[in-house]
């Protein structure tokens, strides 16, 4: 019997082959796996003591896909030769086309190429709660060994379009009822059904099911090519329409046809640069949570089952409902019961979100409001894991909570700030519990953004930055953990965005051609519609607290309180740089340009006094390069672990276009020379504002990139 590190194979008694797929943690297909595979069936469809065949995948989970590290060697090295024949080599000759039939033998989760290994199975038998789908489309490229063809023909175009584009899984229930799933039972009764379910293939007694020669699901071809036409108008990322095109080719051509398109397109997808920073983000996204010295060395994480929130404010609310949703129990404190049940309100409406967006039935919703608990006596917090003070940024305010909490909580109690702008050793300097003290920043909406930044101080203890750390993942959030500074990671390195676009606008560049040229890169909003959004009143604070940390190389302009002299205060009162009028679109307020002009006279930085003359890629530098710039800083202080924390930082905290792997990853594709030498020339032209760090400097000087892999 064939069996390696990564595959195992057992003929049983009842002329049964399993062959598992052994490969922790998630049973990832690797070349060797992909080899193997084939030489066990091989072995199997020759042997006589072998009628039928089972596939399945060890310690309860399937197949996560093809292995990332085959996809990080192949752009490593530029050659797609490096990737396997899986899709005709494997799933078409052997498992589809061989003559002895397979059942997969589904639990945990079956994804990618795992899922495509399912399909080219003559029938899927599944756990209940499996996790089905083919996300390859959030890796930049789309799946390659057959998925295109096999899951229309078994659940339908409409559907299959829906799981390609969103990425996203479906359950192995939605599976069975879309017909998917021909099968679900218990775990363990999962491979006696797979043997026997195959033996009645084999022996005739149930049908041989050859999903891609399938056409009943299809339904008829000008349907599926309405289907296709009109996700097309929907989706527009050109990987996303390679998909479509693909799936297109076999519905008019046929499913082997369409096969052979796809392994095409694959391959050509595999080294593009969104596939390339896309797989960037899905490691670098997992390397956030590993720190050095802290992960490393055996502690393990304390669970924390009962959390208090002090403030129920926007972002305290928002706190509450992540945790809630994730079952932990909170404890809400206000001051009085107007604030409290404004609060519990707040969450309320959150949750309410979840239901209208299809993520929570009516029930859960209720169920999970039963685990908060309002409260205006912190008697009630002696008994909580964690306290998360949510609370406005008033250093007294906070360093008194923390006071108080100190006498009520229990010692092992872990006390943490969402502060963004106040320095913990600060907020904790009244009581003496420094070592369980730590800052935990969500970003707005807290229960909808990802993001997480974990505060470290110098004397935040080991076992409870991996407590907090194990915490965030419960709640979904990617953490980075950071340590103590103005603005963090994220608001440090990004503080240059709020300035730049000012700065450029009072050289004279159009503000609206500055708003047109983020947007086409790829940023939701353009920078001045995002202060339009965000407030003008939060974007003055924002500024002022880093032209009070960082004055050396903060630009200070009059155009915002210029814009609240005249009456304007963006969508607060539906005047801004943008004109907002219910059901329609904003629209460019031309009239501002005057504003801008008076501004322009003011700070007298564009030289002669006349606008500059700049192409759409100096603006988009001049926009990026200085948070470029900033982030290195970070880097070289040793605020965070990584470079590709800052990459995550980027795409979580800021929407940067995440198909670039991180505004670090960008910055690299460009070059370190390249962007120091242009920060160098506007240091000199414009001032401080664009004086290149010396992190920057060194590495440029050194041909040296600025991120580096994680
Ligand atoms: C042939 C073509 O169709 C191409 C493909 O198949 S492309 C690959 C398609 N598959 C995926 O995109 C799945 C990606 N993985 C996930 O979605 C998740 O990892 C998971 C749902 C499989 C498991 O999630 P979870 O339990 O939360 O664990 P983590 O995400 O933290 O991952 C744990 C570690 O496993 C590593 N890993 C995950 N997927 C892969 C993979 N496909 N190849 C190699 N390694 C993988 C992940 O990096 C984590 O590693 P770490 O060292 O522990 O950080």
């Amino acid at each position: 019997m064939a069996n390696s590190a990564s595959i195992n194979m057992e003929i049983g008694n009842d002329g049964v082959a399993v062959i598992t797929i052994l490969n922790p943690p998630v049973n990832a297909l690797t070349l060797s796996a992909i080899e193997e595979l084939k030489r066990c069936y091989e072995e199997a469809i020759d042997s006589d003591h072998v009628k039928a065949i089972v596939l399945s995948g060890a310690d309860g989970r399937f197949c996560g896909g093809l292995d990332i590290t085959v996809v990080e060697n192949v752009h490593k090295h530029g050659d797609i030769l490096l990737l396997p024949d899986a899709s005709i080599g494997l799933v078409v000759n052997k498992i589809e086309n061989g003559k002895k039939p397979s059942v997969a033998a589904i639990q945990g989760f079956a994804l990618g190429g795992g899922l495509e290994l399912a399909m080219g199975c003559s029938a899927r038998i599944a756990t209940a709660k499996s996790d089905l789908g083919l996300p390859e489309l959030r890796l930049g490229v789309i799946p390659g060994c057959g998925g295109t063809q096999r899951l229309p023909r078994l659940v339908g175009t409409s559907k299959a379009v829906d799981m390609l584009m969103s990425s996203k899984t479906i359950t192995s229930e939605e599976g069975k009822e879309l017909g998917l799933i021909d099968a679900i039972v218990s775990s363990e009764e999962l491979l006696a059904v797979a043997r026997c379910w195959a033996l009645n293939i084999a022996e005739g007694r149930q049908p041989n099911c050859n999903s891609l020669q399938k056409t009943d699901k299809l339904g008829p071809q000008d349907e599926s090519l309405e289907i296709l036409k009109s996700a097309r108008q929907r989706y527009t990322v050109p990987h996303y329409r390679a998909c479509l095109d693909v799936i297109e080719e076999g519905i008019i051509s046929g499913g082997y046809s369409g096969v052979l398109k796809e392994d095409k397109v694959f391959k050509e997808l595999v080294l593009s640069n969104t596939a390339k920073g896309l797989l960037h983000v899905f490691l670098a996204e997992r390397a956030t949570s590993k720190v050095p010295g802290v992960t490393d060395i055996g502690l393990k994480p304390r669970r924390i089952e009962k959390v208090a929130v002090v403030g129920g404010g926007l972002m305290g609310s928002g706190i509450a409902t992540a945790l809630i949703i994730s079952n932990i129990n909170v404890v809400l404190k206000e001051i009085n019961n107007e604030y409290l049940l404004k609060a519990v309100k707040s969450v309320e409406a959150n949750l309410q979100g979840f239901v209208t967006r299809g993520k929570l039935n009516q029930d859960k919703m209720k169920r999970t409001l039963s685990l908060l608990k309002g409260t205006l006596d912190y008697e009630d917090l002696k008994d909580v894991d964690m306290v998360i003070e949510a609370v406005n940024e008033n250093v007294s305010l906070k360093q008194s909570i923390f006071e108080y909490i100190e006498k009520i909580c229990t010692s092992e109690c872990i006390f943490a700030s969402n502060t963004s702008t106040i320095s913990l050793d600060v907020i904790g300097e009244r009581t003496s519990s420094q070592d369980r003290i730590l800052g935990i920043h969500l970003f707005s909406p807290a229960h909808l953004m990802p993001l997480v930044e974990i505060v470290r101080t110098e004397t935040t203890s080991l076992q409870v930055i991996v407590d907090v750390i194990k915490f965030t993942k419960i709640l979904k959030k990617v953490p980075i953990v950071v340590k103590n500074c103005t603005g963090f990671a994220v608001n440090r390195s990004f503080f240059p965005y709020m300035q730049g676009p000012d700065l450029l606008a009072n050289l004279g560049v159009n503000i609206f051609r500055i708003d047109r040229v983020i947007t086409e890169f790829g940023m939701r909003l353009g920078p001045f519609q995002l202060q339009d959004l965000s407030g003008y009143g939060i974007f003055l604070a924002g500024v002022k607290e880093f032209v009070t940390a960082f004055p050396d190389r903060a630009f200070q302009s009059p155009l915002v309180q210029l814009m609240v002299e005249n009456g304007r205060e963006g969508k607060k009162n539906d005047k801004g740089y943008y004109t907002y009028n219910k059901g329609s679109k904003p629209e460019a307020d031309h009239s501002v340009i005057q504003i801008v002009e008076e501004s322009m006279r003011l700070t007298n930085i564009a030289p002669g006094g006349k606008p500059i003359s700049v192409t759409d890629e100096e603006i988009l530098e001049m926009i990026f390069f200085p948070v470029v710039n900033e982030a290195c800083r970070v880097i070289e202080e040793g605020i965070v672990i990584r470079a590709s924390d800052i990459d995550i930082a980027s795409v979580h905290g800021f929407k940067f276009p995440s198909e670039t792997g991180g505004i670090m990853f960008w910055a690299d594709a460009i070059g370190s020379e390249y962007i120091y030498s242009k920060l160098k020339s506007w240091h000199e032209a414009y001032g401080d504002f664009f004086k290149p760090s010396i992190f920057l400097e060194q590495r440029a000087a050194k041909g040296l990139p600025l991120g580096g892999s994680c």
